[in-house]
């Protein structure tokens, strides 16, 4: 089955008339698609090899994250998931940024210490980076290790443990300057921990105050922020850390506020199912300089879905436009499907970021919020709802085709003949 893409005389035409429509409302759609194109995501490598790295070729996922499915083609190695990766940004829009884990380190067969990595152990990501044009942002790996393997990491009770960590974090703070510094683009470097417990712990502060202390002894080392950024992320629970999770969202939006220039990364698989990060985007830029997002799906728990255009998608984007929040905050993407192809899962999820991302730049905003003020929610109500149903696809399509990325559902063509190729073989 092949998937139709439209003509160029049909993508010219529907956009004429969106163009129009969206003017009727005050909207410039090329203001919207040029805003649209200073906007880079940062895709995670993770999606390609269901979050395994290349330490331990085969070994468990551990930390309470869990990828589920056996979809054949999996990236095996540093050249396979960037093939994958070439692929995906082939078929999507913009020029995007790359998430790397620390457990994607090249060290040719050697076996490095976490502690002991070194940019040169990512020397062939950076070569790639520049060659494609690609900023990095970069994450320690604190899970999938023995050290790691009692759910404790930076809270660990045990300081010989905790300073292997904190070393580890320390390396990857020095690892993500370098990409930053040699790409001419800051790297976000994201703390993530597993720690937590399973059952109710009777002593909740002590490996919050070890964490703090932790971070302290991380972030320690003055960092060009033109190089490096630093990120906390929270969250409210995991498997096998059902009670307690030492970051919590308070403990780090805290740890945020107290410590200038550093980034809150909210993750939206990371809160109660009934909470949302869209509410929370307003309230944490009003303390914090900058902003991470993991853009995910959670369904249920934090299961790491395909992110779709769904309503929180949308609010997601909406907040950062509406509050002026583009330039403070950096969009990653967060999730890891093996249960369908993987470079399909990768590139619909970043096209419904991006697509979320328009639908709120072609909002009439102030027009909204004049109706608001005037306590007029009927019409605002009413306007809102019709927007829904509003042409913006065209201008999508448009955006796609003026950018030479496939249009509609056809760049699922070029994955399938991606996956007869190349993925079949592997
Ligand atoms: C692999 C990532 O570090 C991980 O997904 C983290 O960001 C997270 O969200 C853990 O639940
Ligand atoms: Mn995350």
């Amino acid at each position: 089955m092949t998937f139709p893409a439209p003509t160029s005389a049909q993508i010219e035409a529907a956009y004429a008339v969106a163009r129009d429509r969206y003017a009727a409302l005050g909207v410039d759609t090329e203001a919207a698609l040029a805003t649209l194109a200073t906007v880079s995501l940062s895709l995670h490598c993770w999606q390609g090899d269901d979050v395994g790295g290349f330490e331990n070729p085969g070994g468990p996922l551990e930390g309470g994250i869990a990828a589920t499915g056996n979809y054949p083609g999996k990236a095996r190695n540093g050249d396979e998931l960037r093939s994958d990766l070439d692929l995906v940004y082939r078929l999507l829009p913009g020029r995007h940024r790359l998430n790397l884990h620390a457990i994607y380190a090249e060290t040719s067969g050697v076996k490095v210490s976490r502690d002991e990595l070194r940019p040169e152990h990512f020397a062939t990501w950076l070569d790639w980076a520049k060659t494609n044009g690609h900023g990095i942002d970069f994450n320690p790996t604190c899970f999938s290790h023995p050290l790691a393997a009692d759910g404790m990491t930076l809270a660990h009770p045990d300081p010989a443990i905790r300073r292997f960590w904190i070393d580890h974090c320390i390396a990857c703070r020095r690892i993500g300057a370098h990409f930053g510094r040699e790409l001419g683009t800051p790297c976000v470097t994201n703390i993530w921990i597993p720690d937590g417990m399973k059952d109710t712990p009777v002593d909740r502060l002590g490996p919050r105050q070890r964490l703090r202390e932790s971070l302290d002894a991380i972030l320690a080392e003055p960092l060009d922020p033109a190089h490096n950024r630093d990120a906390v992320e929270a969250k409210l629970f995991g498997i096998g850390s059902e009670s307690y999770v030492v970051g919590s969202h308070e403990f780090y939006l805290g740890y945020a506020v107290s410590h200038p220039g550093l980034l809150l990364c909210l993750d939206s698989g990371h809160f109660h199912p009934t909470e949302t990060i869209s509410d929370k985007i307003s309230s944490v830029l009003l303390f914090v300089d900058e902003l991470l997002l993991h853009v995910s799906r959670g369904v249920r728990w934090d299961s790491d879905h395909v992110v779709t255009l769904s309503d929180e998608t949308q609010a997601i984007m909406h907040e950062v436009v509406r509050g002026g929040f583009l330039t403070r905050t950096h969009i990653g993407l967060d999730f890891f499907d093996a249960s369908i192809n993987r470079v399909a899962a990768w590139t619909i999820g970043a096209r419904n970021a991006l697509r979320a991302l328009l639908v709120a730049l072609l909002e009439p905003t102030a027009r909204l919020r004049e109706l608001e003020l005037a306590g007029d929610t009927t019409a605002r109500l009413a306007l809102l709802e019709e927007l829904k149903g509003m042409p913006w696809q065209a201008v999508w399509d448009v955006y796609c085709y003026r950018n030479d990325v496939s249009v509609g559902a056809s760049f699922l063509n070029e994955i399938k003949r991606y996956e007869a190729e190349v993925l079949a073989a592997r």
